[in-house]
């Protein structure tokens, strides 16, 4: 089984308008809301490509609710600890650029962290974890490295994609997967990444840690993947982006899907690569018809070392 972690999940409202002026009344064109949170997203496009999973995590309120019902209606599975709070609910202001105002979240209690620790020690090494997004501050900020510590005793697969100061402390449980994308890989060796030679050289230093594959998304110059001596390059097709909301979390669900259903890494990386260009086109996330409708315009290159 694979389980998403989503600790804060969110609704995302997405919001359309021609420009958005600081200190002024701005009004939207266009509005929509979905369930949001890293984890989510993930599990959301699996279900979309016939992928089980289960996503864990805590939800509270009306949003929570909102959260809950739209998944179940979706046959995403849930097994959330419901908490005091309310549910975040992070706004995207989409013009011709994005802008993100994501909240803090409801506190999280010791026993609901307790709880979700509880649930990955009965995990085996047949599931795959996936943690994504940000801790609420209200939590140990080490949370990330004591879920990892266990699922790791599991044998359970670590799958990851998260901030600096969350990813580091957890390198030494030897993750399956990491998808940073570039700004946060330059994050991560406090330099600047433009190009797609810098994203190699430092993404096969992030590889030497002890990943076993590494994939940096590019949004629209592509994206590289490595395992262990090899770096393929996968491109992004051309098309009119809509809102890039979840595109990560969808490369991250396109991989995992097709590597659960045992296809050779360079497909899992094209269905990535799909998945997240369709995501990136899409008011929302993606369907599985149109990652489909993708695949054949997403080209893998091997770059071999000279
Ligand atoms: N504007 C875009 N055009 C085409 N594909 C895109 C675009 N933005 C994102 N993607 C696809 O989604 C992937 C993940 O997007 P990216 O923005 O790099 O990740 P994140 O959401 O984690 O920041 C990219 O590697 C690419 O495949
Ligand atoms: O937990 P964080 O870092 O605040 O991020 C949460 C946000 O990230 C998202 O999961 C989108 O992530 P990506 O665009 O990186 O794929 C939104 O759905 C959500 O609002």
């Amino acid at each position: 089984m694979i389980y998403t972690v989503t600790l804060n999940p969110s609704v995302d409202y997405l919001m359309e308008m021609d420009q958005l002026l600081e200190g002024s009344l701005n009004r939207s064109r266009t509005e929509n809301y979905f369930p949001g949170g890293k984890g989510i997203n993930v599990s959301r496009i699996l279900r979309r490509l016939d992928t089980e999973s289960t996503a864990l995590g805590f939800t509270g309120g009306f949003t929570g609710e909102f959260i809950k019902e739209f998944l179940r209606k979706e046959g995403v599975k849930t097994k959330f600890a419901n908490v005091n709070g309310t549910s975040r609910i992070n706004v995207k202001v989409l013009t011709d650029t994005e802008t993100e105002l994501n909240a803090n979240g409801p506190v999280i209690e010791r026993e609901d962290t307790e709880g979700l620790l509880s649930m990955i020690n009965e995990m085996t090494s047949s599931d795959i974890l996936v943690f994504a997004g940000s801790v609420p501050s209200s939590m140990p900020n080490d949370f990330y490295r004591q879920m990892s510590q266990i699922a790791s005793e599991k044998g359970v697969k670590l799958v990851i994609d998260a901030e600096k100061k969350l990813l580091q402390p957890v390198l030494e449980y030897h993750p399956f997967l990491l998808k940073p994308n570039h700004h946060e890989l330059g994050d991560f060796y406090g330099v600047k990444i433009e190009s797609v030679e810098d994203a190699v050289h430092y993404g096969k230093k992030l590889l030497s840690e002890g990943v076993s594959y590494l994939i940096v998304s590019m949004a629209e110059k592509g994206a590289l993947l490595f395992h262990e001596d090899r770096v393929f390059y996968a491109n992004s097709p051309k098309g009119t982006l809509i809102s890039s909301v979840g595109a990560g979390d969808s490369m991250v669900a396109g991989f995992l899907s097709a590597v659960s259903k045992n296809l050779p890494i360079e497909e899992a990386f094209r269905w990535g690569a799909a998945a997240g260009t369709a995501t990136a086109f899409s008011m929302g996330l993606a369907d599985e018809q149109d990652i489909k409708s993708l695949l054949d315009q997403i080209e893998i290159k091997e770059l071999i070392e000279e």
